[in-house]
């Protein structure tokens, strides 16, 4: 027999794929995309997954052999392996730390798996190493990593792979993966029943029982008993559901053989959802986006959907999916997290059943796996697999297997990049090579289109489709700009509410419509100061300021979580003068309520939405209108869908417009229009206020006008001169260190080294705006890169780079990132 090789990723920072015997036992069964557990390092066991598979061994290494095989079929297909490999590259970022990011939790394996009995260990004669791991095993299910640590040189490998060969001991795959099926009570007929006759009989004998009697007869009746072609069981949940009898009832029948309860795997997932409305009829200008998008695909695999606020781009995805899937091929949908809420959820359950499947990382690991599994299965059985998924970013990982269709919505999110850890992907342009890889299409949708895909639309790279009517007709919001300097100057402000605003406020609740207030800081007020002597509170682990949460009376982090109670008097001085600066979410809510006595007040940010569905309670209020005054960050920009708000106001624009980043006015245009979206979707034409302090910065005017076009001319007027994306290409370095003076030094030879290839240019390195995190000191080295330039060639140099500074010994600590496109 030849030999088997299994090339393995392990879920570790580490390049290579790693080479592992394949055991004989296996050499049937393996294929790529299962999992492995496998040894590595120093006596640390991991699941890997098989990557490939060759005959021919490595040459000068010795191989370790496989342990255990833990998956009858594959759980990650070769296309996905195909985008691995893209994002691997073009990252700059290794197959483990991808297996890391792709894989639900439940389907990674730490080197905690789980050691158990087998239940047959009497019969074969061990020896004494084999019978210590033996006596562990015994007191305990244990954990390799504990076995380990318990034998100390005691442990052999050896020892541990013969009782796991003569099946003496098993690593637990269940446990092991974390993952545990979920089972439920269901109730047959007790095998002694075996005609109706038997039943009668039965029956008789509960003539006294008379409560008994009619359970028993409804659950006859609800497993429609004895009729050919019925199922004939029924869970028992069910059985008892709405109905007035009692477990213990149901006990006495089990009790008397009549009925036998069972216990039957099933789905954590709502499935008993069945289709349940038709799809909307589009409008004419919808009908004919939708054309057009298809008439685009004819050309180009990627479209891009400019469509205002409120125009209805949602119902046109609808309609592109349920093609699709008629097609007999899967959809994906990819929305930021947030924006994944009931409202949109029920939308596609609605119209796709029990086809649509949901996946984000507020779900628990066993969910998860439930749902990677039946997106697996559509490969196998369509009937019963998942066609569409509805998810965010990391929704791109899942094994799809007949892609036809991806659409990206709110594409210009900056959410959809992951920061940290490795891989730092963007998922819309990885959901671009996702489709191109799949052959499948890809619509890219957004009211406000990053200006890189708007880019990529007049250049031909993608089509481009506009939709510029609101579904119900109603005009876009009317924006006013209100004057923060002269309003404060003239003293007519009311706490943070400028004459326009607090106006239209009224007059909306008069007229019982809603309110959304945008505010992009959360907390109290973003930092206190002593009156007396200046002094303010800052992180001891970070260089930023302390936040002030009134409610909890304590001082916030918003980096690392570090906290204090709020010091009655200034440490410094002693003055008890404390004041706070700045307003945040909460301090607003505050100030309002005395302002707008009897109003329904809520607010919506990180601090009021940690809790499962405190989320989804806000979004309800608001739809049953027992929410007067909404208050937000940034959460209530993403695509929320409320009928009657009339009035937006956002309190404070030039905190977006002066924020100190090369994307700052296309975000702050972007923010300000999606927030406005909200106001007037239905009824009659909405109002938005935006108060700023420069009413006569260029921009502001745009944005008054709702000037998406402009806007993006004139910042691509800049990108240009300036050589920023989309024009030119940005690598971000990230080195780090708790040392300062590492952080320098290091950087410092990272920026000269690269400083040689003259094809790129060297900005930095530079502290960034938060300078320390969590103690550690971070220096940013820009590279601004011509993208006519082979970019694989600049990449490898700078890898090359970043491994000789490394390699000198006083750097070994430092750690350096690359994120490729940062956002
Ligand atoms: N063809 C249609 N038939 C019935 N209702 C529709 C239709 N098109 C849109 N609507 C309704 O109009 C509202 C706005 O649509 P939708 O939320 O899809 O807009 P959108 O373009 O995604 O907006 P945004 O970019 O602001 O999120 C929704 O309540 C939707 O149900
Ligand atoms: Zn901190």
């Amino acid at each position: 027999m030849p030999e088997m090789f299994a090339q393995v990723i392990l879920p570790l920072p580490l390049h290579d794929a790693f080479t592992y015997r394949v055991p004989e036992q296996w050499h049937g069964q393996i294929r790529p995309g299962q999992r492995v557990v496998v040894q590595f390092g120093a006596k640390k066991f991991y699941a890997a997954l098989v990557f490939s598979l060759s005959q021919s061994a490595p040459q000068n290494i010795e191989t370790k052999e496989i342990i255990q095989l833990l998956d009858e079929e594959p759980v990650v297909l070769h296309q996905n392996f195909e985008l691995w490999k893209w994002m691997a590259s073009y990252y700059c970022c290794t197959l483990g730390d991808i297996f890391r990011a792709a894989l639900p939790p439940g389907l990674k394996l730490e080197s905690k798996s789980k050691i158990m009995l087998t239940g047959n260990e009497e019969e074969h004669p061990v020896s004494e190493k084999e019978f210590r791991i033996l006596e562990q095993v015994k007191q305990d299910v244990s954990s390799l990593e504990i076995l380990q640590k318990k034998l100390g040189n005691n442990f052999s490998y050896s020892a541990l792979k013969s009782l796991l060969d003569r099946n003496i001991i098993r690593v637990e795959e269940k446990i092991n993966s974390k993952y545990k099926p979920k089972t439920e009570t269901y109730l047959k007929f007790h095998p002694q029943i075996t005609s109706e006759e038997v039943l009668e009989q039965k029956i008789e004998t509960l003539q006294r029982a008379k409560k008994q009697e009619a359970l028993l007869f409804l659950f006859c009746e609800k497993i429609h008993a004895f009729q050919p072609g019925q199922k004939s069981f029924i869970s028992k949940k069910e059985l008892l559901k709405g109905a007035e009898f009692s477990a213990s009832l149901l006990n006495g029948l089990i009790n008397k053989k009549i009925v036998k309860s069972f216990q039957q795997q099933v789905s954590r997932i709502d499935e008993k959802r069945e289709k349940q409305a038709d799809l909307n009829l589009l409008n004419r200008h919808q009908q004919q986006a939708l054309e057009e998008i298809k008439n685009c695909f004819e050309k180009n695999q990627v479209a891009l959907i400019h469509g205002i606020t409120a125009s209805g781009k949602t119902e046109i995805y609808i309609h592109l999916i349920d093609e699709v899937l008629k097609s007999g091929r899967q959809a994906l949908y990819l929305l930021p997290e947030i924006a994944l809420t009931t409202q949109i959820i029920e939308r596609l359950k609605n119209v796709f059943g029990s086809k649509v499947g949901i996946y984000h990382s507020r779900l628990n690991s066993q969910e998860r796996v439930e749902i990677w599994k039946k997106v697996l299965q559509f490969q196998t059985n369509p009937q019963q697999g998942y066609q569409v998924i509805l998810g965010a970013r990391s929704a791109l990982f899942m094994p799809f297997s007949k892609l036809g269709l991806v659409i990206v919505d709110e594409e210009h999110e900056n959410s959809f990049k992951q920061f940290d850890p490795a891989p730092r992907y963007h998922a819309r342009d990885m959901a671009v090579v996702l489709g191109k890889q799949n052959s499948a299409h890809i619509l890219l949708g957004s009211a406000t289109p990053s200006y890189e895909s708007f880019f990529n639309a007049l250049t031909g790279k993608y089509g481009l489709v506009n939709l510029t009517k609101r579904h119900s007709n109603v005009e876009l919001p009317e924006i006013i700009i209100a004057d923060l300097k002269r309003a404060w100057k003239k003293k007519q402000m009311r706490s943070v509410l400028t004459p326009e605003l607090f106006g239209l406020m009224e007059e909306a609740l008069q007229n019982k419509e809603q309110i959304i207030l945008f505010q992009n800081r959360r907390g109290y007020s973003p930092f206190v100061q002593c009156f007396t002597c200046g002094w303010i509170p800052r992180c001891k682990n970070c260089e930023v300021s302390l936040t002030y949460h009134k409610y909890k009376k304590r001082l916030n982090c918003h980096y690392c979580g570090f906290s204090i109670a709020m010091p009655p008097e200034c440490p410094e001085c002693g003055s008890p003068e404390i004041k706070t600066r700045g307003f945040g979410t909460e301090k607003i809510e505050d100030e309002l309520k005395p302002l707008f006595p009897g109003v329904q007040i809520a607010r919506m940010d990180l601090d009021t939405t940690r809790s499962k569905n405190a989320f989804e309670k806000i979004i309800k209020n608001l739809e049953t209108k027992k929410t007067d005054i909404l208050i937000g960050t940034q959460m209530v920009t993403k695509g929320l869908d409320f009928e009657h708000v009339s009035v937006v106001g956002i309190l404070n624009a030039d905190n977006l417009i002066n924020f100190p980043d090369f994307r700052a006015h296309e975000r702050a245009y972007q923010l300000i229009s999606q927030v406005s979206g909200r106001a007037g979707r239905k009824h009659s034409r909405g109002k938005v206020v935006v108060q700023t302090a420069q009413p006569e910065h260029p921009l502001v005017e745009i944005i008054r006008r709702q000037d998406y076009t402009n806007a993006f001319r004139e910042q691509m007027k800049e990108r240009q001169l300036f050589k920023y994306p989309p024009y030119y290409r940005f690598i971000k370095l990230i080195v780090k260190h708790k040392n300062p003076e590492n952080v320098n030094r290091v950087a410092g030879q990272l920026a000269d080294l690269l400083r040689r290839n003259r094809n790129m240019k060297v900005l930095g390195p530079e502290f960034p705006l938060v300078s320390r995190i969590q103690l550690w000191y971070h220096k940013e080295i820009w590279l601004k890169i011509d993208p006519l330039l082979p970019l694989d060639e600049v990449k490898i140099f700078v890898a090359q780079g970043i491994e000789t500074v490394r390699r000198l010994k006083e750097n070994s600590s430092c750690i350096i990132n690359i994120d490729v496109d940062p956002a």
